[in-house]
């Protein structure tokens, strides 16, 4: 039987030139049938494993290609579909989609972010009286359809556990029902797929286990450790790499290690000491260890000495060593080599998938060898920041002081409207960047036309009657991406894609070097909107921490030394802003949360910085300028101090998905200032009614009062058409009109 050898842990799957995306996109309009979807997702697979192969991969993985979300196929693989998915009458695919993105009549699962990495999964719902079955072929089909092409791949499986693990009880389980009690039946239908691909031919299966990087409780503990003797004692399987990432997975660790699996891989990365705690695990002595030494989050080569020595390091304390990429691939883009435009300088010290995968040869080559190869990159420059000085992060009046200046300023009335951004990014917008971008349109005539798009986003919130307006962000490509383009110290790609959730992906800017701001970057948008109506106008800016979550981050300094830089060309800005007569700044943080550390006991540390970071982008505004902050994307209740930190005057937070959850939580933490809880919920193009904005505007008059309370959506319209967006804000403007008129009870 093979050895893991040289290998990678997954691989991008949205296709080079973000292929599948478009067809999953065509297919969902309608313009492109089944049978071709299926064709260009099986060329994607073919070409990805015959590169793979190529290259040099002893083990190729496989099963890494997903419709949308790979949680989503390992549900459906296990048959564990909803009730509201069953006997609808759609086609397998349309039922995948359905569950994926809902229906008018049938809500989608809840789409959540992936540990601490910006790819979203959607949530399995299991309750009681699932029932697992062995539903679907996938990773068999997939290995076969490998096989064919001559490629024996590696199936990577979403572990047992970590599905359990990421699944939400069911709406209605009873109290005290965890999906972990599920863990005996789920079991068995592992143990039936596995014995599906060793008859296959399959010689090895990986097995992702990465939620044991996240504290961990002791029933937590022994499932893993039941249910990894039950399935390593089927007879008929094939050799099981167990993979932990995304950091140390603890005391999982020592029971892999005594488990009957034959591989565990680590992850160096994020947890390099462990190379050194490996002797203490007798029970790695027999097994193979896959050494995670390519950084498979972030986009710098790696150093070879460094990845090296940390194998030698191991080397006597474990059976076999194989060389991988700490985790799967998925989170960076394709390849550096499509990247024409980047400075020279920097894309020598750049290695995405592709060149990721040339590293891990080479690397198990020069380990193989017993040479030390002699390539030294440097990942970043090495120049300083400033220290940050505290008291610039701390506004000039308390809060009681800027909310009477503010409100003696702005004059808005209680339970204020606005919205949080973005209003939809029409097909005109986009294809006008496009033309921009290959020099079909000059730089003059793009201008005109998003100062066109903003006068239109003005006169219709006017015309809707919000009280506090946006420019709508038109000229955004991305909330980081766009900051990123005009901040010295980034680079950014144009090809560069990465999924964020199903077909939506994002192109993360780079940060390379010290951040820096030459020039004001959106004070000419918000000063032409405001030039257009009598009301004030919100200027709109994505905070440090956010910035950070979505950029590929520079690893030669502390991050919170980074954010500091990024806060500081913020902070000028805002001051650009004021002095430019916009008197509302919201600074997003949606990210906030997602930076949080998986371990409880580093969270203090970053909560600190980040916090930190926020206040010194913000501080120096007059106590007449009203801050407010956004946050989505999360359940930010262990949070809630930090966000009370942030010293906002003002919070816009998602609660219309969590049913208003966060309601409870602001009552808890005693949450004293401005608060604008969702009540409109933008991930989904249902409209919502005006009766039911009303019902959600009492739940959080229970807890905020009127003159504190701002109603506005969930997050930003982008992703919208304005065919909902309009009916959904008359709506929620008239709500608010009834709650001030008293008219709720
Ligand atoms: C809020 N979220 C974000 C995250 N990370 C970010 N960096 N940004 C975010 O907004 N993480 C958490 C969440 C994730 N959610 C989303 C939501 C929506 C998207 C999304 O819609 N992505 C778009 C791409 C956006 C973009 O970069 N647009 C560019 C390029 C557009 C493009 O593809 N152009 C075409 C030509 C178009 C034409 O001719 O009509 C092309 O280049 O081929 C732009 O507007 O200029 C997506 O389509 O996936 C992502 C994350
Ligand atoms: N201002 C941004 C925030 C998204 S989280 C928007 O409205 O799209
Ligand atoms: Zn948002």
């Amino acid at each position: 039987m093979s050895q893991i050898g040289a290998t990678v842990l997954g691989y991008p799957r949205i296709g080079p030139r973000r292929e599948l995306k478009r067809a999953v996109e065509a297919y969902w309009a309608d313009q492109i049938s089944a049978d071709e979807l299926t064709t260009t997702a099986a060329e994607l697979r073919a070409s990805t494993w015959q590169e793979l192969a190529r290259r040099g991969l002893d083990s190729v993985p496989g099963n890494t290609f997903s419709y949308y979300d790979h949680v989503l196929d390992t549900a459906t693989l296990f048959g564990a579909v909803p009730e509201r998915f069953q006997d609808t009458g759609l086609s397998e695919l349309d039922r995948y989609f359905a569950m994926a993105r809902g229906r008018p009549d049938l809500a989608p699962l809840e789409l959540t972010k992936w540990f601490d990495t910006n790819y979203h999964y959607l949530v399995p719902e299991l309750a009681p009286d699932t029932r697992f079955t062995l539903a679907g072929r996938k990773p068999v089909d997939e290995f076969e359809e490998a096989m064919r092409l001559g490629v024996r791949t590696r199936p990577v499986l979403l572990g047992p556990l970590t599905f359990l693990l990421l699944a939400k009880p069911a709406p209605g389980s009873p109290d005290g029902f965890t999906p972990l009690k599920l863990a005996d039946s789920l079991a068995e239908c592992y143990i039936e797929l596995l014995e599906q691909l060793h008859e296959a031919g399959a010689d090895w299966v990986q097995l992702d286990e990465p939620a044991f990087a996240a504290d961990r409780s002791a029933a937590e503990l022994c499932a893993l450790r039941d249910v990894y003797a039950r399935v390593t004692a089927a007879t008929n399987r094939p050799k099981l790499l167990v993979a932990g990432y995304f950091g140390d997975p603890g005391p999982a660790l020592p029971i892999l290690a005594e488990s009957g699996a034959e591989a565990v891989s680590i992850d160096l990365v994020s947890a390099p000491e462990l190379a050194f705690e490996l002797s203490e695990m007798p029970g790695l002595r027999t097994k193979t260890v896959v050494a995670g030494v390519v950084d498979g989050r972030n986009v710098w080569r790696t150093d070879v000495d460094q990845a090296l020595s940390r194998c030698a390091a191991m080397a006597g304390s474990v059976g076999e060593l194989a060389v991988s990429t700490s985790c799967s691939l998925l989170h960076v883009p394709y390849d550096v080599d499509a990247e024409t435009g980047l400075d020279q300088d920097v894309r020598a010290r750049l290695a995405f998938a592709r060149q990721k995968v040339d590293e891990v040869v080479e690397l198990n080559r020069a380990l193989q060898s017993g040479a030390s190869a002699n390539h030294k990159h440097q990942t970043t420059s090495a120049r300083r920041a400033s220290e940050p000085i505290d008291e610039q992060k701390r506004r000039r009046a308390p809060y009681s002081e800027r909310e009477h200046a503010q409100r003696a300023r702005l004059g808005l009335p209680s339970l204020a409207t606005t919205t949080i951004g973005s209003f939809p990014q029409t097909p005109d917008v986009r294809r006008a960047r496009a033309d921009l971008r290959a020099g079909r349109l000059s730089e003059s005539e793009y201008r005109r036309r998003m100062r066109a798009e903003i006068g239109r986003v003005i006169r219709l919130q006017e015309r809707l009657g919000l009280d506090v307006l946006v420019h709508g962000e038109p000229e955004r490509n991305d909330m980081v991406q766009y900051f990123a383009e005009h901040l010295d110290g980034f680079a950014t790609t144009e090809h560069g894609w990465v999924q964020s959730y199903g077909s939506r992906c994002v192109r993360p800017p780079i940060l390379h070097g010290d951040v820096s701001r030459q020039a004001p970057i959106t004070v000419e948008w918000s000063s032409y909107a405001q030039s257009l109506t009598g009301k004030p106008v919100k200027g709109m800016l994505t905070g440090p921490v956010t910035i950070l979550a979505w950029s590929f981050v520079r690893v030669d300094q502390p991050l919170a030394q980074t954010a500091d830089q990024v806060a500081l060309a913020l902070r000028d800005e805002v001051a650009d802003l004021e002095q430019a007569g916009i008197w509302i700044v919201q600074m997003d943080e949606p990210a906030l949360r997602e930076l949080l550390p998986l371990r409880a006991k580093d969270r203090k540390e970053y909560l600190s910085w980040a916090v930190g970071a926020f206040r010194l982008a913000t501080a120096a505004a007059a106590p007449g300028t009203q801050i407010h902050t956004h946050l989505c994307y999360s359940e930010f209740g262990d949070v809630i101090d930090a966000i009370d930190g942030l010293d906002a005057d003002v919070t816009t937070i998602e609660a219309a998905r969590s049913h208003m959850q966060v309601i409870d939580d602001l009552r808890a933490a005693e949450f004293g200032r401005g608060v604008g809880p969702g009540v409109y919920d933008i991930h989904s193009s249902r409209v919502p009614s005006e009766d039911e904005i009303a019902k959600r505007l009492i739940a959080a008059l229970h807890v905020v009062p009127p003159e504190r309370l701002w109603v506005n959506p969930d997050c930003g319209l982008k992703t919208r058409a304005y065919a909902e967006v309009e009916p959904a804000l008359r709506n929620l403007v008239r709500a608010a009109a009834r709650a001030r008129g008293g008219q709720l009870a």
